[in-house]
């Protein structure tokens, strides 16, 4: 696993202070409006949903650290995922960006892990972790270890977090103090595991964020080889968790394979369907204009956090480089930038200091920072999922934001069709032109801008999807992560 020099970085130690711990923003205006989206829930026997958190019966001190982190009432993946997680049910669950899947799962885990009085092992050479929770890239899984962090403060459940990009070693050392909870990118996990450091027979709930990503032909076979380790208990002994915003019909199929026959299918709103609360803008342009065009964009939008979405880390280096020339605190992240200038980079955006964030779709999932006003597509991705997930730095939790989009009929063709039914999915304004250049592309079989595009269903209800993604291609061939770029 060890590519190029020996990495030494050590990430700096992490506040114990609680004002930093349990730091949130707050939801937005548009949080209630949560209750009004349809869900669907297939399979067999599903347990009730839950109302409040009360219902779900957290413990003391669970429920404090709920509401230290600001949450009042649970968000509708929140609802139906607690109790059915809580009745010790496989699930596939689909939410839109930002309504909350990481408590969705953090919760009702830690939970049972509490009530059944684990508690971290002293130091010892092999650590035997209850919950696996694996996710696509380095800044994501750390983000989410720190809401483990944050649900797990003040109780005896450890979480640790193992990643590319740091050193090996710290890593190590830190799983060794005890570790309950192990969240980690595929390739340093399986790392790990194969030195002996971690015995997975305890392992109760595996959790796949962003799962249609974990399973696609980059991540699949590190999957399969997780699921085949020595000691990890086959499905039919593990709860195996799987939670995003968008399931290609294959890739639920695939899914199939690694959850027991009986999952529940969990669909908030419409499977791959944006957030309704990003006001999504379509600007026409050419490979030539697109550079002032940002800057215009950039005019208006002043200092409010602005994520830059390209294709490649060559054209993030680019642009970041000229909007600083042009005076816009800028920074960048992306796959050939050290661990330590990513996570500053991050650092740098989410404090304001730099409110410009260039990045390839490394970012493009996941990521939940605060006050991201606007996302801008300054090169579209192949794959509308990735769309969907890109535009979802903002407008979360209910709050609002908008998303510009560059589109260049020349070499966007291709996505004409698939955007048209994501803008009218979520109620927004679908320019002419750009139903037009789908028309053409297309032609008329199947088209149908106005109507209901997506269909939010379990494959095993069968053939229903009415999208594009009948087929999910895999990142790497579409050029999603910004062609070459590494994600963990
Ligand atoms: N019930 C709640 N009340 C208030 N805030 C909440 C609640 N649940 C989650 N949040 C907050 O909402 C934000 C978005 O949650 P989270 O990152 O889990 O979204 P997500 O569904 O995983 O999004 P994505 O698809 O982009 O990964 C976080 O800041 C989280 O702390």
């Amino acid at each position: 696993f060890s590519r190029g020099p020996k990495v030494t970085y050590v990430p700096p130690a992490l506040s114990e202070d609680e004002s930093s711990i349990f730091a949130h923003y707050e939801s937005g205006i548009n949080f209630d409006k949560y209750d009004d989206i349809l869900v669907d829930v297939s399979g067999h026997d599903p347990p009730k949903a839950i109302m409040t958190f009360e219902e779900a019966a957290l413990c003391e001190s669970l429920n404090r650290n709920v509401s230290k982190s600001g949450y009042k009432k649970p968000t509708p993946v929140q609802k139906h995922g607690i109790p059915i997680i809580s009745a010790g049910r496989d699930l596939m669950a689909c939410a839109q960006t930002g309504s909350g899947k990481t408590a969705a799962f953090l919760l009702p885990i830690l939970q049972r892990l509490m009530a059944d009085g684990v508690a971290a092992s002293q130091f010892s050479e092999v650590q035997e972790p209850e919950v696996i929770v694996v996710a696509p890239t380095r800044e994501l899984i750390n983000q989410i270890y720190m809401e483990a962090r944050k649900f797990a403060h003040g109780t005896c459940v450890r979480p640790v977090v193992v990643y590319g990009g740091i050193s090996t070693g710290y890593t190590i050392r830190e799983v060794l103090k005890g570790c309950n909870v192990l969240c980690g990118t595929p390739g340093r996990l399986l790392d790990i595991i194969g030195r002996g450091k971690i015995g997975l027979s305890k392992v109760r709930y595996l959790v796949l964020d962003e799962a249609d990503r974990m399973l696609d032909m980059g991540f699949e076979p590190d999957m399969r080889k997780l699921v085949s380790s020595p000691g990890m208990p086959p499905k039919e002994d593990r709860q195996t968790l799987m939670f995003s915003a968008t399931y290609p019909e294959d890739i639920q199929r695939l899914a199939a394979d690694f959850l027991k026959t009986d999952y529940l299918f969990l669909a908030v709103g419409v499977v791959g369907g944006a957030c309704s609360d990003v006001e999504q803008v379509v600007v026409q342009v050419t490979k030539f204009s697109k550079r002032d065009q940002l800057l215009e964009v950039l005019k208006t939008t002043g200092t409010e956090r602005t994520m830059v979405f390209v294709e490649t880390k060559r054209q993030a280096d680019f642009i970041a480089t000229f909007l600083c020339q042009e005076k816009v605190p800028t920074t960048s992240i992306h796959g050939d930038r050290e661990q330590r200038e990513r996570e500053q980079a991050l650092g740098d955006f989410r404090s304001g200091k730099c409110p410009v964030l260039v990045a390839t779709s490394v970012a493009a999932r996941g990521l939940d920072i605060k006050d991201v006003q606007h996302v801008v597509n300054f090169d579209l991705p192949n794959n509308i999922d990735e769309y969907v997930h890109r535009i979802g730095r903002t407008g979360r939790c209910g709050n609002t934001g908008k998303a510009v989009c560059f589109f260049d009929p020349e070499a966007d063709g291709n996505l004409a069709r698939s955007l048209v039914k994501v803008l009218s999915g979520a109620q927004q304004e679908v320019p002419k032109w750009l139903e037009e250049v789908a028309f053409n592309a297309h032609g008329t079989i199947g088209f149908n801008p106005g109507g209901r595009v997506f269909a939010s269903t379990d494959s095993r209800k069968g053939g229903s999807f009415q999208n594009d993604r009948t087929t999910s291609q895999p990142a790497a061939a579409l050029g999603v992560a910004g062609d070459d770029d590494e994600w963990e």
